[in-house]
């Protein structure tokens, strides 16, 4: 994710709000970050675990290549306690509202595989660029977890590839290949993975072009009604996440699909 501000003003290399991916592991995250006591510099919120710039002062390709992240973290979401459920669930709004209201203008370089939380952030910025790599899909897989993708991940979806299409995926988790994800309009480009980071600044070069008051007063009309959704509900949506997410069927598939996880690598 690249902030136009940062981008603009020749800092691409400034502050990364999120966390590193664990030795030998996938990045997760990105909700390590305090979001929800300190004002997250948005301007300053790059692809976590991106190393950062070269000389030029350019970004350059992520140091875990082939995950533009694996989405939420399920060990935050496993056999932990309501109220850090609860702490976890106001964060992971916080992040999506801040970056789907950015008036910044946000380009998603996906170059790595982008399921559910991964795919909820590359939806908030307004055009995404995947690297065509059969290998790397996009969607949201929560229902092959056991667990229901909540009403404002499902709005995304629908605002971006229609109501038929979200349904489907949607209770298939299907993830998307490149081909049908752009097919879809899932994503706006695919382009070979060494042009995904060119790719993007020059859809970023394209959307700075236009007039910045308007394209934000634009943005905000197109994204309000769906912002002011979660935001009317936000408590009632941390609690349904906690009551959801602390029942036993549903911490037992999660702890199922991680152990699978873990045994595939090994
Ligand atoms: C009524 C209903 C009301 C409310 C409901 C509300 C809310 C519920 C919904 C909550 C929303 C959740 C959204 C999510 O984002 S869930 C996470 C979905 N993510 C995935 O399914 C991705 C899983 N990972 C993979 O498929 C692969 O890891 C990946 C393709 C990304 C990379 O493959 P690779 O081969 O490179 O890595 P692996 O060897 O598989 O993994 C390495 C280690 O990383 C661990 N791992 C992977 N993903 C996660 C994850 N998301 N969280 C935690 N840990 C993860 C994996 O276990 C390996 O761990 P170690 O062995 O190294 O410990």
């Amino acid at each position: 994710v690249w902030a136009a501000k940062a981008w603009r003003e020749g800092d691409p290399g400034g502050t990364r709000a999120g966390r590193r991916p664990r030795a030998g592991s996938v990045p997760t995250g990105f909700l390590d970050v305090d979001v929800t006591s300190a004002p997250l510099a948005l301007e300053c919120l790059y692809t976590p675990w991106a190393p950062g710039t070269d000389s030029d002062g350019a970004p350059t390709p992520q140091d875990c290549p082939r995950v533009f992240s694996a989405g939420l973290d399920l060990t935050e979401m496993c056999g932990r306690n309501p109220a850090h459920y609860a702490e976890y669930w106001k964060a992971v709004q916080e992040l999506w509202l801040r970056t789907y209201l950015s008036s910044l203008v946000l380009v998603a370089a996906i170059n790595g595989a982008c399921p559910a939380g991964g795919c909820i952030i590359a939806l908030a910025c307004d055009c995404r660029v995947l690297a065509d790599n059969p290998k790397y899909h996009i969607g949201l897989n929560e229902t092959l977890l056991g667990i229901t993708a909540p009403f404002w991940f499902k709005d995304a979806y629908v605002n971006t590839i229609g109501h038929r299409a979200s349904e489907q995926a949607l209770q298939l988790g299907y993830l998307f290949p490149p081909s049908e994800a752009l097919q879809v309009g899932l994503v706006d480009q695919v382009v070979p993975e060494d042009q995904v980071l060119s790719t993007a600044l020059s859809e970023m070069a394209r959307w700075l072009a236009v007039p910045d008051h308007a394209r934000q007063l634009t943005k905000n009309m197109m994204r309000k009604a769906t912002a002011d959704r979660l935001l009317r509900q936000r408590d009632a949506d941390i609690q349904n996440f906690v009551s959801f997410i602390c029942r036993d069927s549903i911490q037992k598939s999660l702890q199922v699909y991680l152990e699978k996880l873990r045994q595939r690598k090994g």
